[in-house]
């Protein structure tokens, strides 16, 4: 992909007017687009050749099957001058980084119509440092309308047959996500972009808990490639249940016990705008507005593995992701104090729950992950006739924590993630368990993600790579603080699990269990992260 610039301009273009000289290729040095792999030019058909003004310079022009190249015209110099070889550098872009094509023209302040023509307008998604993704834009100068569109003719016809982009999509939004900033970031940030891209869209605002679901549970969904959550993890989370349950209803299957989960049918865009972003960021890499709007611009899929929760044999929901122990009642004592901003509660919520730090009294059972490539045999291993209790493992004791993560969970907090050796897709959950410890060193312990190693070399912390795990909490124990014990009352005989940053209140025992890739998100495949650190303000 070219690296380069980001083109500013597309607000500017959103907004109509004169359009400005164009940044990205006109103030480009030629370093800017030619640092890449070229694609092998020499066994590719050359659909069009011709001369455009690219970054003020006259170029000779030529598209092929997979690339624009362009090369400066000079006037002819002696052989072997380096500096006139230098300056006549072939430049190029890939055609599969090109995410739409315009005609362009300027207008004068309040001229509607009749533009004078001046060229084609490229929009291409570049890739930056840290698996970031930006737009820009190359213009093509050339005042020949004619011209101009045989040349738009071929970009529009290569664009189409890039028939895994969405050309409509269904997009949930949360008002109410972390500042209530989840509509401007759609408006200002997302919108714009889908409509250079030419992908319909329609938008609906939720306006309670569990709209989402109730609407995707009923809704016609069949005119759209894709369905876009703007929002937190809760949100999202809400949105691929909803989506896998519709899937299980499409497929004739019960939905209060799944043993075998049919896929989701439409992938899932996650546009992070919540107060915690695990999954965009667990997805793209980096919890960044444009680089998940331009994953779902350019269809971009990663399949997912997901993990049902269910609870005496009935299906509590989908999803990715949980804590129990310090982790539930660290996000039930945040929900208890809604009132407070996303941070403050945050902040609060942990330092009270590490204030009342108590174990949980576990039998926790689990079936550790079979690596074994041949996957009809691992299916084998699971069906109910060869019954595989004896490859169970069972632990049990007093445990601070428990987090079972089927995806990388990272988040601001944690940069290489919860659960740094699980990846998206690779069948399997990490299981972490802290056993209980003196207060002091389990705090050493959730300081340790904000780093880059050693998060788990603790006594007291145990790590497993499983397919499945039921926790069985054995007693409840009252807190010691009035105000728990207030609330214990009303929730008397449940236990707080976190699910994908949902509070989730459980009697008994539950039991999770990795399906791998049963849901497509748009994401790219992530680059390895720096070694970089951050420091947790509430520890
Ligand atoms: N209009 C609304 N009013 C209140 N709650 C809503 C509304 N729309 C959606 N919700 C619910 O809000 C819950 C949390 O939303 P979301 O995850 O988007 O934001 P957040 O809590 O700021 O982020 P995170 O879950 O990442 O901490 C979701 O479970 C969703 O069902």
């Amino acid at each position: 992909m070219p690296r380069g610039r980001r083109g500013g301009r597309v607000s500017a273009l959103e907004g109509g007017g004169e359009e400005e000289a164009p940044p990205a290729a006109a103030a480009a040095p030629s370093a800017l687009w030619a640092a890449r792999q070229q694609p092998e030019a020499a066994a590719e058909q050359v659909l069009l050749r011709g001369i455009f003004e690219i970054g003020r310079n006259s170029c000779d022009v030529e598209l092929s099957e997979r690339a624009l190249r362009w090369r400066p015209i000079q006037p002819e110099r002696p052989a072997g001058d380096s500096k006139y070889d230098l300056l006549c550098k072939e430049e190029f872009i890939e055609l599969k980084d090109i995410f739409s094509v315009k005609l362009k023209r300027r207008y004068f302040a309040k001229q509607q119509r009749n533009g004078t023509f001046l060229g084609i307008t490229l929009f291409i998604c570049l890739k930056k440092e840290q698996n970031k993704l930006k737009d820009s834009t190359l213009d093509l100068i050339n005042f020949s309308e004619d011209y101009c569109n045989v040349w738009f003719i071929q970009f529009k016809k290569t664009l189409e047959g890039f028939s895994n982009r969405p050309k409509s999509l269904k997009i949930l939004l949360n008002p109410q996500s972390h500042k209530k900033e989840a509509t401007q970031i759609y408006y200002e940030k997302v919108e714009p972009l889908l409509k250079i891209a030419e992908i319909k869209t329609d938008v609906t605002i939720t306006e309670y808990e569990g709209h989402a679901l109730s609407l995707l549970k009923e809704c016609e969904l069949q005119e759209f490639d894709g369905v876009v959550c703007v929002g937190g993890d809760g949100s999202a989370s809400e949105v691929a249940h909803a989506l896998l349950l519709r899937a299980q209803k499409n497929a004739g299957l019960k939905t209060d016990s799944i043993l075998t989960p049919a896929h989701a049918q439409l992938p899932l865009g996650v546009i992070p705008a919540g107060s915690t972003n695990v999954l965009a960021h667990s997805l793209h890499g980096i919890s960044h507005v444009v680089t998940a709007t331009l994953h779902i611009i350019m269809g971009h899929l990663q399949p997912v593995d997901v993990c049902t929760f269910s609870t005496t044999g009935k299906l509590l929901r989908f999803g990715f992701s949980a804590m129990f122990g310090f982790g539930g009642r660290t996000l039930a004592l945040a929900e208890r104090h809604r009132w407070m901003s996303p941070n403050q509660r945050r902040d609060f919520a942990v330092i009270k729950a590490l204030a009342h730090l108590k174990p949980e009294d576990c039998e926790i059972s689990f079936l550790p992950f079979n690596s074994s490539p041949d996957l009809q045999q691992r299916e084998a291993q699971r069906s109910p006739k060869s019954d595989c209790n004896d490859q169970w493992q069972m632990i049990q004791g007093q445990f601070l924590n428990v987090s079972i993560m089927a995806i990388p969970c990272l988040c601001s907090v944690a940069p290489r993630g919860l659960a740094p050796n699980t990846r998206l897709n690779n069948g399997s959950m990490a299981l972490i368990i802290a056993r209980n410890t003196s207060r002091p060193e389990f705090i050493k312990h959730l300081k340790r993600y904000a780093g880059v190693k050693n998060q788990f070399s603790f006594p007291f912390v145990e790590t497993y790579t499983v397919e499945e795990v039921k926790v069985y909490p054995r007693n409840k124990t009252s807190g010691h603080n009035p105000e728990d014990q207030q609330h214990e009352t009303a929730s008397e005989k449940s236990f707080p699990w976190n699910v994908d940053g949902d509070l989730m209140e459980v009697a008994s025992e539950v039991h999770v269990k990795l399906h791998p890739k049963l849901i497509n998100l748009y994401g790219g495949s992530m680059e390895e992260m720096n070694d970089s650190k951050v420091t947790c303000d509430c520890l």
